[in-house]
């Protein structure tokens, strides 16, 4: 069962995204990640993603658990009972349940892996052939040819699959290895909170021994530590003692390391020791292939002129090209109509118009703040003044001026009403605790990325 429900989870979180309006920035930050972990008599365990804490969890269960629940249901036809989980907190109940059972059963070994992220589900074209390559050398023999392989392309390329594919390989060959997989933002967020805590208990060692004391390293997203001089500096020592001690290290970006305008030098020669290795957009023939592999692996059959049509129109990132299947999918079911052609286009249109940028909006902000905060919109547009909803509304001030063109006066009058003052002082305060305060530089360097993918 548990096939059937992961091969068609897709589908299921389209449903919830089409159903209920949802908006595509909360799509990627809450559902999105969410994975299956296991299905058990009428029992689902969904896997959150970590970084979001469990104050992201109970957040998630309130808002989408009984939509889920309902798309499970309309889609296969069965009544789930659904358990969000942290990953940590899956490994503990596994831990527990193979010590219960012995190993009989089949679960996802590593829950930090994304299980349909391996070499076998990894379609090679002229656009990944050589990060492809390299990804299976390393996986191969770790530390022996290429340290360190640093993979970069544009968003969406399938640097994470790689990323996964490699870990997913040598976990399999040496289940005895200590691979760790990790976002940079992770990576920073685990460093502050280890040097917060740093005169209470030995958090920072701990925070090394955790880091320094494996075989592979494979940090995702490395932009997102660049322009942080303390966890540049953490990165710098892990680098080392790992590089040193002959372990392997893989690390993803946005872009290659010489046009990293924020890092240090030390680190970019470094990065530049080994292989630098780039993912392009697919070319058509790619992208059909992956359409193929997808339909495959979701047991679906659709039609070859639709696969074309989505082909023909998603170009430059495979995760659209993916998500526009899903979509189409999803639609015929809820409409109870053909995958045809027609219905590709009707649904695929504002995917696929030139011009679907999307605008950043004090709301898209407010949107995107409440939902890091917990709270509702409405408070952050009232006038509300505890600081548990006055000290998100002033990250709305500062991220309206950095995020767009609009006046003091403009962004106050789309905050509720707000004269220009209180907007000006509501932006100086969140500046000048941005000098010293690592954790809100954190969040507003991941609330803008959110805001702002590009
Ligand atoms: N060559 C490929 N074959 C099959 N699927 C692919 C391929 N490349 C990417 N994908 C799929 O596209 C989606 C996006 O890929 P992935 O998350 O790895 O991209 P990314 O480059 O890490 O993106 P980001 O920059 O947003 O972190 C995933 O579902 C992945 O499985």
């Amino acid at each position: 069962m548990k096939n059937i429900i992961q091969g068609k989870w897709d589908e299921i979180l389209m449903s919830v995204k089409i159903t209920h309006d949802i908006t595509d920035v909360s799509f990627r930050t809450w559902l999105a990640p969410l994975k299956v972990y296991d299905v058990e008599d009428n029992l689902i365990t969904i896997l959150s993603n970590p970084d979001l804490g469990k104050d992201g969890v109970s957040f998630i269960s309130k808002k989408y658990g009984i939509p889920i629940k309902v798309a499970i249901e309309e889609i296969t036809g069965k009544n789930y009972e659904i358990s969000i989980v942290l990953p940590d907190e899956a490994k503990e109940i596994s831990k527990k349940e193979n010590s219960n059972q012995g190993n009989s059963a089949q679960k996802n070994k590593y829950p930090f892996l994304n299980p349909r992220y391996t070499f076998d589900t990894f379609v090679v074209g002229t656009n990944n052939n050589l990060a492809h390559a390299a990804s299976l050398a390393v996986a191969e023999s770790p530390a022996e040819v290429y340290n360190p392989l640093f993979i970069y392309g544009g968003v969406g390329l399938g640097k994470t699959h790689l990323m996964h594919s490699i870990a997913h390989f040598i976990l399999e060959h040496n289940p005895s290895s200590k691979v760790l997989y990790v976002t940079s933002e992770t990576f920073t967020n685990e460093l502050i909170d280890a040097i917060r805590n740093r005169s209470e208990n030995s958090s920072t060692a701990e925070f090394r021994e955790k880091y320094r004391n494996i075989d592979v390293l494979l940090i995702d997203d490395i932009q997102f530590i660049i322009g942080k001089e303390s966890t540049q500096e953490e990165f710098f020592h892990t680098f080392n003692t790992l590089h040193e001690s002959k372990k392997q290290i893989i690390i993803s970006s946005d872009k290659p390391p010489k046009d990293i305008e924020t890092l240090e030098e030390r680190l970019r020669s470094r990065f530049e020791w080994g292989l630098t290795v780039d993912i392009q957009s697919p070319d058509y023939e790619t992208r059909m292939a992956i359409l193929k592999k997808k339909e495959e692996l979701d047991g679906l059959q659709i039609d070859n002129e639709v696969m074309k049509y989505i082909a023909t129109n998603i170009k430059s990132n495979i995760r659209e090209l993916e998500g526009a299947l899903t979509k189409i999918v999803a639609f015929s079911r809820l409409e109870k109509k053909d995958v045809t052609v027609e219905l590709a286009e009707k649904v695929l249109k504002d995917l696929i118009s030139p011009n679907n940028k999307k605008e950043i909006t004090v709301d898209l902000i407010v949107e995107m703040t409440s939902e890091h905060f917990n709270i509702a919109q409405s408070d952050l547009y009232s006038t509300k003044k505890s600081k548990n909803i006055s000290y998100p509304r002033q990250i709305c001030m500062y991220l309206s001026r950095k995020l767009t063109e609009l006046s003091l006066s403009d962004i106050g009058k789309k905050l509720g009403n707000r004269d220009h003052t209180t907007v000006l002082h509501g932006i100086d305060k969140i500046t000048k605790e941005l000098e010293n305060d690592s954790t809100l530089q954190n969040t507003i360097e991941v609330l803008s990325k959110k805001i702002n993918p590009q």
